[in-house]
Parts: C-alpha cells; sequence; structure tokens
C-alpha cells in the first residue's frame, strides 16, 4: 500500500483536542496513519518523502451545497432578485442545456473547486450521471443528487422521480466509496406537496438522504404561507421531510421556533452567505442556529450566484457578516469559521467519522497551503491568518483519499486548459442557440 510522509509541516487539525501542532503526518493507502509531534518511529518504508516545511496542512475543505454544472452562466446574469434571475435568467438558459454543456460546466467546477481546496462537495443538478463521471475521473469526493422541479404534468413528474431514484441506485458508493447520493426536491415552491411526500418516501425505500433549498427569500416564506397556510419548515415538517436524513441549503428566514424544531429534528443547514447576498436574499441567523445546536456547514450555491466557488471565501463572509449583523465581534470566531467548512461540514453530510479532521483512522483528504507569502506573516496566529487573510488561491497541493488530486496548483486527473477552452465554447454556443 503507498505511504506518503509529510515532514515538519504544520498542521491546523480542527481536532479541539490538539488544533494545531507542528510535526509529521503518515499517510497510508486511503488513511491517516499517524499524526504527531514527535518523528514516527520506526520510520515508514517506502514511504514518498514530502517536506512539509512553509506549509499549513489542513482537512479538505467542504462545500455542502451548489449546482457545479451552472459555472458555466458564471457571470451571465449579475445584480438581480432570486425569482427574477432564476426564472428569467437561469431556467431559460438551462433549458438549452445539452449533456455536454453539463460536462464542461461540472468539470469548470470541479476544477476551480480541487484547486480552490474543497475536496468533497454536494451536488444538485440534473444529467447527474455525467456529473458522477467528472467526479469519478477527477479524484474529488462528491455527495450527489438529481434535484427535481415538479412543475409539470403528472407523467413527467413520475419520470423525473424515477430517474433520481435510479441515479441515487446506481451511484451510491462508486468510485471507492468518494461518491454518495442523495434524492432532492428543488424546493417547496417548485414541488407540490404530494410529490415531496413521494420524494420522501423514495428516500426512505432507497436508504438516502434528502436535500432542498428552504426559505431562501422572504417571498418564498409568504407565498408558502399564501399557498399552504404555513411557513417552509412547518409545511417540509408535516410532509415528513425532517423525518429522516435531511439536509436544507440556505434557512435564511427563520423564527425562533423554527430554528428550534431544526435543531430537534437534527436538520443540516448549509449556509450560503455569499449567494444570499449577491441576490439579496438576506443574511441567515448563524449565531442562532449554532447557539441552538443546528449542524451549519458552508455552500457556494453555484458560481452563477456567487460568482466563485472558493469556500475560503464564505468562511471568511460567515466570520465577518454575523459581527456586523449583530454588532458583537465574538458572534462568529475564526475557529468556529473554520469549523463550519471542514468538521462541520462533514457532520451535515453524515460524514463527520471519516473527514472534516486531521486525525489517525480518518481519511487522507487534505490541502497544503503555501505559506511562505507576505499575508501569511508574522506568524501570529495560523487559523486568523487562514480565515481573515487566506484564500483558495493559496493551496499548492491537495489530496483525496490518499491520492494526489491537485500539484503545484494544477489538477493530476483533469485537464485544466481543455476545460476552460470547453467551457468558453459551450457558453458561446448557449448565448447563440
Ligand atoms: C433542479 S436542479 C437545481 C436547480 O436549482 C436552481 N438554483 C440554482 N441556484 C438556486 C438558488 O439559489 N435557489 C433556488 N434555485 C436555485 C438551478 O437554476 C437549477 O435549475
Ligand atoms: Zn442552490
Amino acid at each position: 500500500m503507498k505511504r506518503i510522509w509529510i515532514k515538519d509541516g504544520t498542521f491546523v487539525t480542527m481536532d479541539d483536542a490538539r488544533p494545531v501542532l507542528k510535526g509529521h503526518m503518515v499517510i497510508e493507502g486511503d488513511t491517516i496513519l499517524y499524526l504527531d509531534e514527535a518523528l514516527p518511529e520506526p520510520a515508514p518504508e517506502g514511504a514518498e518523502v514530502i517536506d512539509g516545511n512553509g506549509f499549513v496542512y489542513m482537512p479538505g475543505l467542504i462545500n455542502t451545497h451548489g449546482h457545479a454544472a451552472m459555472s458555466l452562466l458564471r457571470g451571465y446574469s449579475d445584480d438581480e432578485a432570486l425569482q427574477v434571475w432564476l426564472e428569467q435568467k437561469m431556467w431559460p438558459m438551462e433549458g438549452k442545456y445539452t449533456d455536454e454543456d453539463a460536462r464542461w460546466g461540472t468539470a469548470l467546477a470541479v476544477s476551480e473547486m480541487l484547486r480552490s481546496g474543497t475536496t468533497t462537495f454536494v451536488d444538485m443538478y440534473d444529467r447527474m450521471h455525467i456529473v458522477a463521471e467528472v467526479v469519478e475521473q477527477s479524484g474529488m469526493r462528491g455527495l450527489l443528487t438529481r434535484g427535481v422541479i415538479g412543475l409539470c404534468p403528472p407523467d413527467v413528474q413520475t419520470a423525473k422521480l424515477n430517474e433520481a431514484k435510479q441515479f441515487a441506485r446506481d451511484w451510491n458508493g462508486r468510485a471507492n466509496g468518494r461518491i454518495r447520493t442523495m434524492l432532492s426536491p428543488h424546493a417547496p415552491y417548485t414541488c407540490p406537496p404530494d410529490y415531496i411526500a413521494r420524494i420522501v418516501e423514495a428516500a426512505q425505500e432507497l436508504n438516502v438522504p434528502l436535500h432542498t433549498h428552504m426559505s431562501e427569500s422572504a417571498a418564498e416564506v409568504q407565498q408558502n404561507i399564501d399557498d399552504y397556510g404555513c411557513r417552509p419548515v412547518e409545511h417540509l415538517d408535516k410532509l415528513g421531510f425532517f423525518s429522516g436524513p435531511a439536509l436544507v441549503a440556505h434557512a435564511v428566514h427563520l423564527t425562533d421556533d423554527e430554528i428550534a424544531l431544526l435543531a430537534e429534528r437534527g436538520v443540516g443547514v448549509s449556509h450560503n452567505p455569499a449567494s444570499n447576498l449577491k441576490l439579496a436574499s438576506g443574511i441567515a441567523r448563524l449565531p442562532d442556529l449554532l447557539k441552538a445546536g443546528v449542524t451549519v456547514s458552508l455552500g457556494t450555491d453555484s458560481a452563477a450566484s456567487n460568482n466563485n466557488l472558493d469556500l475560503f471565501d464564505e468562511i471568511r463572509l460567515a466570520a465577518l457578516i454575523h459581527k456586523g449583523v449583530s454588532g458583537d465581534p465574538t458572534a462568529v470566531p475564526a475557529w468556529e469559521a473554520l469549523k463550519l467548512g471542514t468538521v462541520y461540514g462533514a457532520r451535515a453530510i453524515w460524514q463527520e467519522e471519516r473527514i472534516g479532521m486531521l486525525k489517525e483512522g480518518m481519511k487522507a483528504d487534505f490541502i497544503a497551503i503555501d505559506a511562505e507569502q507576505p499575508h501569511f506573516y508574522p506568524r501570529t496566529e495560523i487559523v486568523s491568518h487562514l480565515v481573515y487573510s487566506g484564500s483558495g488561491r493559496d493551496v499548492k497541493h491537495v489530496w483525496v483519499d490518499g491520492v494526489q488530486v491537485v500539484k503545484n496548483g494544477a489538477c493530476v486527473f483533469l485537464d485544466d486548459a481543455q476545460i476552460r477552452a470547453e467551457a468558453q465554447r459551450c457558453f458561446e454556443r448557449l448565448l447563440s442557440s
């Protein structure tokens, strides 16, 4: 089995027991075998030895909400409100997507995410077998789900659900377990209640989690009240959505009672600060969610509403905006913000036993940050530097499952230059068709 020995590095483990240590990490196969200040004794035989001097190693980041293929639409429609952006700009363009648009849009996103330090991502889209193929090839880890919009005749609803179930069955556990699957009604405002109930039942049958957009805008909450007589949290709860593992994206507009219910039901919330700001949806009640014991993680949403997929940006925003909103500088401290992008991300997607931390026995998903740059000096607090001063551009190398997937800033298993050229070609065709 292949061994890697990172010698003399600084490790931000994300483990409260020993958050930062200077020392050595040994990887065997896909697992962290050893992590300590002392030299490994005996020295790991036949290991690839990597000089860790000048690098900060930390767990790969976990992006818990996005739509990778929409990277083709980055910059296509800015400065619009959510419903206008979605209905008048995104959906007409997405209606013209072909398989190759899905492939190159996804590849563009995966390349960007890996190169900026994200090793696991949640993706909700259609043509998901293509997304899964790109994930498999890239070496990345993904929790993938065919999102369904139910504003269509019953036979089309059924066909979409069958496709989603087939995908969830076919790909769960593939790529050495790097790929897992879920089921996803797109949102309560795009799926009638009986359709959501069928999706919930299907998730129970297949034993997979559920994911959806929820309470992203005030208008959506009001529409839910007008249509169904209650707010989205109660609506989804009545439909059984929270009776098994569930992850909701956004959750910007919540009452105290809704926060308490999400905590009680163990629902994960993917906080997407950049997308929520850009679409003027609002600012989620992150400190209140955390205080209530809700598992909160971070998502970028798509590059069409962000406009990048650098999770370091979300980490910094999460640390900053809630200080501004609350007037409390301790609202989201740096360490908590970094946890949102790592350990809490792993917890939100039910994988905290294997990813999100550098710890012996856990999967070797980790990133190397080039800390020999002006913005990492002086060496005061490395966690502070990562959150308030770092970015995805500082990521030099990335490993997933013990395999190096980014080397010197370039993807190992994807052709970054080809991806950029194909993405440009696809976008131009979409624009002119
Ligand atoms: C049916 S697959 C995914 C679907 O989601 C749409 N989408 C992208 N970003 C958002 C968002 O912030 N809120 C709601 N829906 C969103 C995307 O256009 C796809 O059609
Ligand atoms: Zn989304």
